[in-house]
């Protein structure tokens, strides 16, 4: 196992540039399995999920080449329609091969990803939605078991919560049925809208993808298609909440607008930002940092994936605030491992109330999930002395070579064996 050692007392300064979104690549690649040749993919992270991706696709019979950083995968070659618990397991994004390969098979056994560190994380919108379309599904032995006799159906579907990954799932499953579909109560994350437009590069048929409402109209065949994959949103807010803890500057290249609710959270925590077609600037020196009240929602509002970074922000600055997570049940893994280096926080329900902490002192603390570990991170660079991460598997997931961006723009941290 691996480790994160932090040298805190770092303050940031200077350019990084911001990698693929991993939330935009999973869906996109599983997409990749509708068409029935050659995809060829740009700006895709490299991450331990997009590796665990690759692993199911090509258990699956794709054929999956990398010429430099280009990614190809020919969805031709598909012949087998489980993805197994083994990759499952590590990665909860494999149940979006649930749509695509019924769809295009008429058949698909994935098993069920079960719950992980940030909640129960059911899959009934996906089912429910499928089911609707016409097929068949029954969940046995830890698998979800779909069968549809023909083509599936368009239909009109009602999801009575905000799913980012139901509404993929369906809209990559209706892509290819028979007829009219209609998503209602749709995901709107800049993430739908990239795999709509994959999916549209395909030959699919799609309008409305970033509203509520998205209407898809099946055809009989997709065809493989060039696609640049969007900028990581959640990376580079990352990064600007690094470089406002540390009270210093940061220049994000290669992202994108994307970002807004975080945007005007980090400047009413008092950050100077500029904003370009492709770049983000934060400046926080000679400001004083300020806690911010944050309430998550789906897409337009403040992203749950931005609100461990910004409790840790919350610990190093002026004032106390509020954070409310309202997307997941138990996203405040991170709380208790930032109490150990002294952050004065209090869990109140799905509340966390962050005092003003007096000291912050590095400590051994575990990496949860993929953002609690980011949390802990920017928090080891503010706080006094030592910080050491353990299981940073997590952060492997969904960023990308982390330690030398970090250290780049000044942080003192190494990976090692632990
Ligand atoms: C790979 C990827 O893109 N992951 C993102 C995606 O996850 P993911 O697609 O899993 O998240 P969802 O939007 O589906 O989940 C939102 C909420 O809906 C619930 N729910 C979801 C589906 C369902 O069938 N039933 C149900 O009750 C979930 O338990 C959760 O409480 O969106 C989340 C919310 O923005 C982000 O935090 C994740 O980073
Ligand atoms: C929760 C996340 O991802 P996943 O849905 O892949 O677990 C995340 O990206 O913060």
């Amino acid at each position: 196992m691996e480790q994160f050692v932090i040298q805190g007392g770092s303050t940031l300064a200077g350019e990084v540039t911001i990698s693929g979104a991993k939330n935009a690549a999973l869906p996109i690649l599983f997409a990749s399995l509708l068409a029935n040749s050659t995809s060829t993919f740009f700006n895709v992270p490299k991450l331990r999920d997009i590796e665990t991706t690759e692993a199911l696709l090509s258990q699956l019979g794709a054929t999956i080449k990398w010429q430099g950083d280009t990614l190809l995968i020919d969805g031709a070659t598909v012949d087998k329609i489980v993805a197994p618990y083994e990759l499952v397991k590590k990665m909860r994004a494999s149940v979006l091969a649930l749509g695509p390969l019924l769809a295009r098979f008429g058949e698909a056994q994935v098993s069920l990803p079960g719950g992980c560190a940030i909640g129960a994380r059911p899959v009934d919108l996906h089912i429910n939605g499928l089911i609707k379309m016409g097929a068949d599904i029954e969940v046995e032995n830890g698998y979800i078991n779909a069968k549809v006799a023909g083509r599936l159906k368009g239909a009109h579907i009602f999801m009575d919560m905000v799913s980012v990954g139901a509404t993929e799932n369906l809209m990559m499953a209706a892509a290819l049925a028979d007829g009219i579909t209609i998503l209602e109560n749709a995901a709107r994350e800049p993430e739908i809208i990239d795999l709509a437009t994959y999916l549209i590069g395909m030959g699919a048929k799609i309008k409305g993808a970033g509203t509520d409402s998205i209407e898809i109209e099946g055809i009989e065949e997709l065809k493989g298609c060039e696609h640049k994959i969007l900028p990581d949103r959640i990376e580079t807010g990352t990064f600007l909440v690094a470089a406002a803890m540390s009270g210093g500057e940061v220049l994000c290249k290669n992202t994108d607008q994307s970002l807004d609710p975080v945007i005007e959270k980090l400047r009413a925590a008092n950050a100077f930002i500029e904003v370009t077609n492709d770049s983000i600037y934060l400046d926080m020196r000679n400001r004083e940092l300020k806690a911010v009240n944050i309430k998550t929602m789906p897409h337009p509002g403040f992203p749950t994936d931005m609100q461990a970074q910004f409790t840790a922000l919350n610990v190093v600055a002026k004032g106390s605030a509020t954070i409310t997570e309202t997307i997941f049940e138990n996203r405040f893994m991170h709380v208790p491992e930032l109490q150990r280096m002294g952050a004065n926080i209090r869990l109140e329900g799905n509340t966390a109330i962050c005092g003003e902490t007096t000291s912050l002192s590095g400590a051994q603390v575990m990496a949860t999930d993929l953002r609690a570990s980011a949390s802990l991170i920017l928090t080891g660079i503010i706080a006094k002395g030592e910080t050491l991460v353990d299981r940073i598997y997590h952060v492997d997931r969904g960023y990308q070579k982390i330690e030398d961006k970090l250290s780049a723009l000044g942080a003192n941290i190494k990976r090692r064996k632990a």
